[in-house]
């Protein structure tokens, strides 16, 4: 239901800064003022035009004018405009200055859903449920569950993608890392503010005022002083004295401590390595499952990636890294982490917990754009919908941070307790895809993709990816890609063109990893020996999902690191009218 078929929004022109006054937005509303979204044109005779750059063929087909029509900007575009017209006069007609925020978008979803799983999503039921409201891509969290749960919910998982004919999900394995939690009690205490209460490295504790941490070194790394945070802060405790096993504590904020709950100092990171042994454990889990990536927690610096990824290639395991940036040592070394990984996730939790509150925000936009500069795939985390945990709808402040992991340009957004133990993980994931969606929508589209003058960095497949995106933006049109291995997806990804990028793959193991990247619609197709029999397959395969109309244009795309059908050194860009 909700796969992502992005496309491009007609309203954003309204939206510009440079929109002018209601006169003259009033005048944008007549369908004339659709030309910089929805161009008028001609129906096409094509004709080819051969582009030659040393050794590489730039070619394109271009139309020729016979008679006006429309170029569609979404499946649904068409017999809405019209519709979507008296809409925004009826608006104008109340005196709304800003139109453009009320009408209904058009477009399709391509921010995509991370969803944690547990016990309120870890049935056949649910999984699908979820997989139908939008989540494209399933977390397991291995702080919590044993390895007999998470198998269940990868082969469930995988059981969704086999039966599902356009719609597959990523499966992400989070390690546990070196964090900090407290240990199991027999049920959850009260805390006050003012009493005593005392951590320690005993094993097996849990009464009204003494727990067990997981973590011996924890009574060498606290001093007396410091502030104990549970839960990024949900409660908080000061370090009054510590003996050899245990830390003495003043609650300071109090509330209710339950089960296994995830303690840090504020200011400090643990001084444990970034993989435990359980992290390995879990790790070669991962390989045997052959999950899709690994969100790895605690990242410290950019050895950490190294090692795991040469672990991964002594296994001959293809499974991306993604580095959870959550600790206070990770900060100085963000790019060299970043560079060494193929993504990050702001874990918005501990790094709240580890730094001040205040930088979080500062962080996530730094981060986000970090890694939209290097191409690397990004995910904001934790806290999205928390109230809805307990409630069926969102705070206004929850509907607003989603729009702002939005507009800064997120890969994926992440739901946590939110799926995991939440009492409405449905309504949960329907409400980030509808305001996604919704925000997506007024994003300004057909505009220069970003980096220009980065475009040309290194590799010939960035020039074409980089042209495509801005023909398929000036055309609006889709672009379609064919790929072996992924690369040239997650590059026209990264340019973020306004149509989504169909990119069929003949490997399926590449098409479920493609489901986390912003407005791509991953496909598998087995490719024949033929090109031309290929793409026509891969239309034909468009038109019969209904994702795009017979006499639609799209943008095809020949490029990569691994030639298809092509010589080594041609690269291609086509226009294609299916
Ligand atoms: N596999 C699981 N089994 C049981 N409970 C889980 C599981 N995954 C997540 N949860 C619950 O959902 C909560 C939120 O998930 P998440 O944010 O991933 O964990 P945490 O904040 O504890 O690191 C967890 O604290 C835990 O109570
Ligand atoms: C995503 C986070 O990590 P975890 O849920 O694994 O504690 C976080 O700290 O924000």
């Amino acid at each position: 239901m909700a796969q992502v078929v992005a496309t491009r929004s007609i309203q954003s022109s309204f939206m510009s800064p440079r929109s002018g006054s209601v006169q003259e937005r009033s005048e944008n509303l007549k369908p004339p003022s659709f030309a910089s979204r929805v161009m008028e044109r001609q129906a096409m005779t094509t004709k080819k035009l051969t582009v030659v750059r040393r050794s590489t063929r730039i070619t394109a087909k271009r139309s020729v004018r016979v008679e006006p029509e429309v170029i569609p900007v979404s499946p649904e575009d068409l017999p809405k405009r019209e519709e979507k017209f008296q809409q925004l006069q009826r608006l104008q007609q109340l005196g709304d200055t800003s139109v453009s925020m009320w009408s209904t978008p058009t477009v399709r979803r391509k921010t995509k859903i991370v969803c944690t799983i547990g016990p309120s999503t870890n049935t056949k039921e649910m999984i699908w449920k979820l997989a139908e409201a939008g989540m494209n891509v399933a977390r397991m969290n291995m702080s919590h569950g044993d390895h007999a749960s998470h198998q269940k919910v990868i082969d469930l998982v995988k059981e969704y993608n086999e039966q599902s004919k356009d719609n597959v999900i990523s499966i992400m394995l989070d390690t546990k890392g070196p964090e900090v939690r407290s240990g199991d009690l027999p049920q959850p205490i009260n805390l006050e503010s003012g009493q005593e209460f005392t951590f320690t490295i005993r094993r097996g504790v849990g009464t009204t005022d003494c727990v067990s941490v997981n973590y011996d070194d924890f009574v060498n790394d606290v001093e007396a002083g410091d502030m104990l945070l549970v839960d990024g802060g949900m409660m908080s405790f000061l370090v009054k004295s510590k003996t050899e096993d245990s830390v003495k504590c003043e609650v300071v904020d109090g509330g209710e401590l339950k089960s296994r709950r995830h303690l840090n100092v504020r200011g400090k990171s643990a001084t444990l390595p970034s993989i435990t042994e359980k992290d390995w454990d879990d790790i070669k889990f991962g390989v045997d499952n052959k999950v899709d990536f690994y969100a790895v927690s605690f990242v410290k610096d950019a050895q950490v990636v190294h090692e795991l990824k040469n672990y991964l290639k002594s296994c001959n395991a293809d499974i991306h890294v993604i580095v959870k940036i959550e600790s206070a040592d990770s900060i100085p070394n963000l790019h060299s982490i970043i560079t060494a990984s193929d993504g990050a996730m702001v874990a918005r939790g501990d790094l709240g917990a580890e730094l001040p509150i205040e930088e979080v925000p500062l962080l996530q936009e730094e981060i986000i754009r970090i890694c939209r500069s290097m191409g690397k795939a990004v995910i904001v985390a934790t806290n999205m919908l928390e109230s809805m945990i307990v409630h069926p709808t969102p705070t206004r402040a929850e509907v607003s941070d989603i729009a702002i992991a939005v507009r800064e340009g997120a890969d994926a957004v992440m739901l946590s307790g939110e799926t995991a133990h939440g009492k409405f993980p449905l309504k949960a994931v329907k409400v980030m895809h509808t305001v996604s969606l919704r925000t997506e929508a007024t994003i300004p589209g057909g505009t220069m993709p970003p980096n220009l003058g980065q475009a040309f960095k290194n590799h010939m497949s960035e020039m074409f990816a980089y042209h495509a995106t801005m023909m398929s933006n000036t055309l609006g049109t889709s672009i379609v890609v064919f790929t072996k291995t992924g690369f040239m997806a997650i590059l026209l990804s990264h340019y973020r063109p306004s149509g989504t990028i169909f990119a069929f793959t003949n490997d399926k193991t590449i098409q479920q990893r493609l489901s986390l990247y912003q407005g791509v619609c991953p496909i598998y197709m087995q490719f024949s020996d033929d090109a031309e029999e290929t793409f026509e397959n891969a239309l034909g395969l468009l038109q019969k999902q209904g994702m795009v109309k017979e006499g639609e244009e799209v943008a095809l795309v020949q490029s990569g690191r691994q030639p298809i059908w092509r010589f080594q050194s041609t690269h291609n860009i086509q226009v294609r009218k299916v």
